[in-house]
């Protein structure tokens, strides 16, 4: 399959610190891969030079084929790749579908003459919208919230409705940043089931997690740093019994 994103080489400075450092690897354009490794490893930094929080020192990323190093992150999530935070950024004030519908319409145009005036073609687009969000409410476990304002839900749900809302902007490529942190068992199996879905349904996942666990139930390839290199690369089956990746956590 060919890969929808592509690190070359990349190597990120903080001063004397080299925090990523020669990293390499694809994200085939279906299935979830997985970043992990020790605190401090890099993870963060690889994911903010990946969506575009800042370049990379050295080394190019490439979406579908196309150079993409130097651009900002809405030129990126115009190329398909949307990510979410290790902080949950919703609008506390808008309820769940409402925070929803603010991704589908990063997409939509009508601008403020078609919502003022209301024209056919404008409802039936917002009907779609609508329609959109609330599948999307749906797939995350979250439908029954819907009209309760995000400062309510727990954080589990906020969670997850901050995947929803990526997904609204129906990127080719999912970042998500330890999206299983601060969860239940029984969020983070909702969780997995979530991810699962959404790379059968043809996204490709890339994320970082802590929870071990999880990358193993649902990742297909695991990419293992340590120190800011690439130390480990291959099914998690492979990586668990890596004595590079071993003494890494242990050490
Ligand atoms: N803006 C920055 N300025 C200076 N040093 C930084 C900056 N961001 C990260 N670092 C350093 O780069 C290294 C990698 O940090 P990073 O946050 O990417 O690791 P991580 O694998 O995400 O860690 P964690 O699992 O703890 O979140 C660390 O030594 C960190 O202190």
């Amino acid at each position: 399959m060919s890969p929808i994103l592509e690190v070359k080489n990349a190597t990120r400075r903080f001063g004397g610190l080299v925090a990523v450092d020669d990293v390499s690897f694809t994200v085939p354009s279906k299935g979830v891969t997985a970043v992990i490794g020790p605190n401090g490893a890099g993870k963060t930094t690889l994911f903010n030079l990946i969506s575009g929080t800042f370049p990379p020192s050295e080394g190019t990323v490439l979406i579908g084929g196309e150079d993409v190093t130097a651009l900002k992150p809405e030129a990126k999530a115009a190329r398909g790749l949307v990510r979410t935070f290790q902080l949950v950024k919703l609008f506390q004030d808008l309820t769940a579908i409402e925070n929803v519908k603010v991704g589908c319409h990063l997409q939509t145009t009508g601008g403020l003459f078609a919502s003022l005036f209301q024209p056919a073609w404008f409802r039936k687009a917002e009907r779609e919208v609508e329609d959109r969000a609330d599948a999307l409410l749906e797939l995350v476990g979250l439908s029954r919230m819907r009209d309760s304002s995000a400062a309510v839900l727990a954080y589990g749900q906020q969670r997850l409705l901050e995947i929803a809302r990526a997904l609204a902007a129906q990127p080719q490529i999912l970042l998500l940043d330890e999206p299983a942190a601060g969860l239940n068992a029984e969020e983070s199996e909702r969780l997995a089931r979530t991810i699962r879905r959404i790379a059968s349904d043809g996204t490709a996942v890339l994320l970082i997690e802590h929870d071990m666990k999880l990358v193993m139930d649902i990742a297909e390839e695991v990419v293992v740093l340590d120190y800011g290199r690439k130390i480990a690369q291959g099914t998690p089956e492979m990586v668990k019994k890596d004595p590079a990746v071993i003494a890494a956590y242990l050490g």
